[in-house]
């Protein structure tokens, strides 16, 4: 549906995209994720046509972008463009007009998208009157408003506090129900996490790896991940050494990767001997991943056929794996 291809675009001599090629198909959300500087909103201003690649090529449902296109898409920028002064019925009916959207549809057009994010008893209200959540769900209004191909959300939930951070991620769950294609940046895990189908990891303007979330573990070929305190770190990292347990720090955080499932007592055993302060499990996420792609640039981690991490690591572990 979007299409980008090969694109590279440089400021002066700062490369700041560079071969990006990726898809978002009908339907989909699309998590764009990189940190800041990685080029998410570069990309976004040439899909909208603002900017032009220094090469490469970006289509819309086949067409290639220009300000033709720019009707096909509906965006939510990182920052509110709203008139603060008019009601949030005026301000859709001012987006609505210079879409053309015809004067017939109009008023059930602004009536259904206050309705879709919550804020129809807020038709009449000044925008200067509304809190910071609900001012970005009008801009999430407004980008729909002429019902676009595509929905382009810059940082959707960026500076919003954690309940109306909640409240727009039902939203956008909403749309994606609906089959919205949506291309969504972030630099939020979880969002990603939870509302993405596909994600893709840019960093330094690279796509440094893409799948869904259940294709993007095979970059952590673990079944859990185990975070332990100890003042023995050096006897807890050759222990795992010895168990085959690939060892990782995430900041100050010692963790190892578990081969696969164990039981508490039988991940204490494997450390039988050394001081432990605590041991906390956690499912592999997207944190890890996006860690062991961006941080520690390892190559693609691929599992053989009869190669699982349990096959592997089996015949190391104090305890069985087969119960
Ligand atoms: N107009 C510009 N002129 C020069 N450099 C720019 C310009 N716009 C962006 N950059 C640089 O290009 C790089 C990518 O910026 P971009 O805004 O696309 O990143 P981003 O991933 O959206 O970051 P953020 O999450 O902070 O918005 C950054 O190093 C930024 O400083």
């Amino acid at each position: 549906m979007l299409h980008l291809e090969t694109l590279t675009k440089t400021y002066g001599d700062r490369p700041v995209l560079q071969d990006l090629t990726l898809d978002v198909r009908p339907g989909e959300v699309y998590g764009l994720l990189g940190p800041n500087g990685a080029g998410k909103t570069t990309t976004i201003n040439l899909i909208c046509n603002l900017l032009q690649p220094d090469s490469g090529r970006i289509t819309i449902d086949g067409i290639p972008v220009s300000d033709a296109t720019k009707r096909l898409i509906g965006i939510v920028p990182q920052e509110n463009l709203l008139y603060r002064s008019l009601t949030c019925a005026e301000n859709l009916d001012f987006f609505a007009r210079i879409y053309a959207v015809p004067r017939e549809k109009r008023d059930l057009r602004i009536a259904n998208c206050l309705a879709a994010v919550n804020l129809l008893d807020r038709a009449n209200s000044p925008v200067e009157t509304l809190s910071g959540g609900m001012q970005r769900r009008l801009s999430l209004a407004i980008a729909l408003v002429h019902q676009p191909r595509l929905v382009i959300l810059d940082e959707p939930t960026t500076g919003l506090d954690i309940e109306a951070r909640y409240e727009l991620w039902e939203l956008i769950r909403r749309l994606r129900d609906q089959g919205i294609t949506t291309l969504l940046t972030t630099h939020l895990l979880e969002e990603a996490e939870r509302l993405c189908h596909r994600i893709g990891i840019l960093k330094g303007g690279r796509l440094l790896a893409e799948g869904t979330l259940a294709e993007l573990r095979h970059y952590v070929p673990a079944q859990e991940v185990v975070l332990v305190q100890t003042t023995e770190e050096e006897r807890a990292i050759a222990r795992a050494q010895q168990l085959g347990f690939p060892c990782r720090r995430y900041g100050n955080d010692l963790t190892f990767w578990l081969p696969a499932y164990l039981d508490m007592q039988d991940i204490i055993a494997c450390f039988e001997g050394i001081s432990l302060d605590s041991v906390c499990r956690q499912p592999v996420g997207l944190s890890h991943i996006y860690m062991e792609v961006t941080q520690l640039g390892t190559a693609p981690v691929s599992l053989a056929a009869g190669d699982s991490p349990k096959d592997r690591f089996a015949n190391r572990l104090p305890v069985d794996l087969s119960r």
